[in-house]
């Protein structure tokens, strides 16, 4: 990372309180003052002291979730101030440059230190594209291996900024640079359950942050084509199987699922007032090799090697809950083909010229399959036998159900998933032992002297 001086020189002005007036002036304003504005101006300075008091730390109702949002916070206007410079523009441009003439893309990919946005970014370079990343590095998980898939980007030419998507100078700064053709958008706050721990974190990475990319999208000129990352989660408690385009969304069980869901409507107004094409993807429980360490699949292949128990959940009356799993080259074969029939937009510099495309497909694998399976897939790919508890679901946002209608992807994209549970697992256990060699050990000494203790 460099750490040259900024270039964007509005970045450090801040707007000048009446505090920097002297004990003297502040008087002679306060003489001048008449007594029915100084009320009203003492109740609003008691509502914003109030306010503060509310989003402190020492509030109690701040405590629950204040540790890591701080955290976050204060590492994103670190990063903000380490960004700039001739070294670094001429990095973005060179990162950004087209291999492939002359039908080549120049992607910024945000999130490209994410388990989709490493793969995507790294295809995309392999055929010519231009791509310059953005990613924060947020302590969400392990953060090494955040790093680790940024070295591997960086083998491959990619430079990945590190940078928050609601620092709009930083984004303004990269669309003066690159004349972007297109923004792959899957920087987010991920994960359905972790949305009761710590809400704001949902709110600041799915909405605002959304918001803050559309706003530098519809202002650039010229305008690129936005493809971002939605969920299968916005079908909540839809009934309808298999879940379609169609079928309603406005039932979300999660906060999480509730800010996608927020999004695709947030894609509506940018596209109809500003002409932005947008195509929205609905992920269906993405896995594979470099995944993340939160989801199931993974902490089940830890906690299995590791010999911990492993916590399964179950409907009510003992109903299975299946995800329609989606291996990860499947999921990028899917954004690379929305990028590639991506319509232009039709804005110019935040004026919209015309009606713009806005799309929104399920990229799931169309066969859903009970997690207690998933479970028997990994100890076989293992070779341990899991320590398994089958728990009543608790109500922490979980659907009992996924099940992707691709059709429309199909037809339109030329989406084909071709990998089933099986296979993918097999690759993401080979990358995770590979990748973790010390756990690797106890699979092959739990292999070895105990091969009873497996699952067939
Ligand atoms: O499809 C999606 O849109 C979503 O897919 C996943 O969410 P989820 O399907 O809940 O994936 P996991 O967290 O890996 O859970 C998979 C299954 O395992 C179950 N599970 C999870 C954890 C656990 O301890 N036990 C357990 O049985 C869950 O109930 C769920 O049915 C991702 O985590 C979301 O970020 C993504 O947006």
């Amino acid at each position: 990372m460099d750490a040259g001086v900024p270039s964007t020189t509005g970045k450090f002005k801040s707007e000048k309180p009446h505090h920097h007036l002297n004990y003297h002036q502040r008087l002679l304003r306060l003489h001048y003052f008449p007594l029915s504005k100084f009320l009203s101006w003492s109740l609003f300075a008691a509502v914003i002291l109030f306010g503060l008091f509310l989003i402190s730390p020492h509030s109690p109702s701040a405590l629950r979730f204040s540790s890591t949002t701080e955290r976050r916070s204060l590492r994103g206007s670190y990063s903000a101030a380490s960004w700039g410079g001739f070294e670094w523009e001429k990095r973005v441009r060179s990162s950004a440059r087209i291999r492939r003439r002359p039908s080549g893309l120049s992607v910024l990919v945000t999130g490209a230190a994410g388990f989709v946005g490493t793969h995507a970014s790294d295809a995309l370079r392999r055929r010519g594209d231009g791509v310059v990343g953005i990613d924060n590095f947020n302590d969400y998980y392990d953060p090494s291996l955040k790093r680790a898939r940024q070295a591997l980007l960086s083998r491959s030419g990619i430079f990945l900024i590190e940078g928050d998507i609601n620092d709009g100078p930083l984004l303004r700064k990269l669309f003066d640079l690159v004349a972007f053709t297109h923004v792959l958008h899957l920087a987010a706050q991920a994960g359905v359950r972790y949305a009761m721990l710590n809400p704001g974190s949902y709110v600041h990475s799915n909405v605002a942050g959304l918001v803050s990319i559309l706003e530098a999208a519809r202002t650039a000129n010229p305008q690129p084509a936005v493809v971002w990352a939605s969920s299968s989660s916005v079908y909540g408690l839809n009934t309808g199987v298999p879940f379609s385009e169609s079928h309603r969304t406005d039932r979300p069980a999660s906060l999480y699922a509730a800010t996608k869901k927020a999004g695709e409507e947030i894609a509506h107004v940018y596209n109809h007032i500003y002409g932005l094409s947008i195509t929205g993807l609905r992920f269906f429980t993405v896995y594979g090799p470099w995944g993340r360490p939160d989801m199931a699949y993974f902490s089940f292949t830890r906690d299995i090697l590791a010999g911990k128990t492993i916590t399964i959940f179950e409907g009510p009356g003992g109903v299975t809950v299946a995800r329609d799993f989606t291996f990860i080259d499947d999921i990028v074969q899917g954004c690379i083909a929305s990028l590639d029939t991506a319509k232009k937009s039709t804005g110019s510099g935040g004026t919209k010229q015309g009606p713009a495309q806005l799309r929104v497909f399920n990229l799931g694998n169309t066969s859903p399959v009970p997690v207690v399976e998933l479970v028997s897939i990994l100890e076989r790919h293992l070779k341990v036998k899991a320590k398994r508890k089958v728990v009543k679901m608790p109500r922490n946002g979980d659907v009992l159900f996924t099940h992707a209608n691709i059709s429309s992807a199909r037809a339109e994209l030329g989406y084909q998933p071709t990998t089933n549970l099986q296979t993918g697992l097999k690759k993401f256990v080979k990358w995770y032992l590979a990748y973790y060699p010390s756990t690797a050990g106890s699979s092959v000494a739990k292999k070895r002297g105990g091969r009873g203790s497996s699952s067939s």
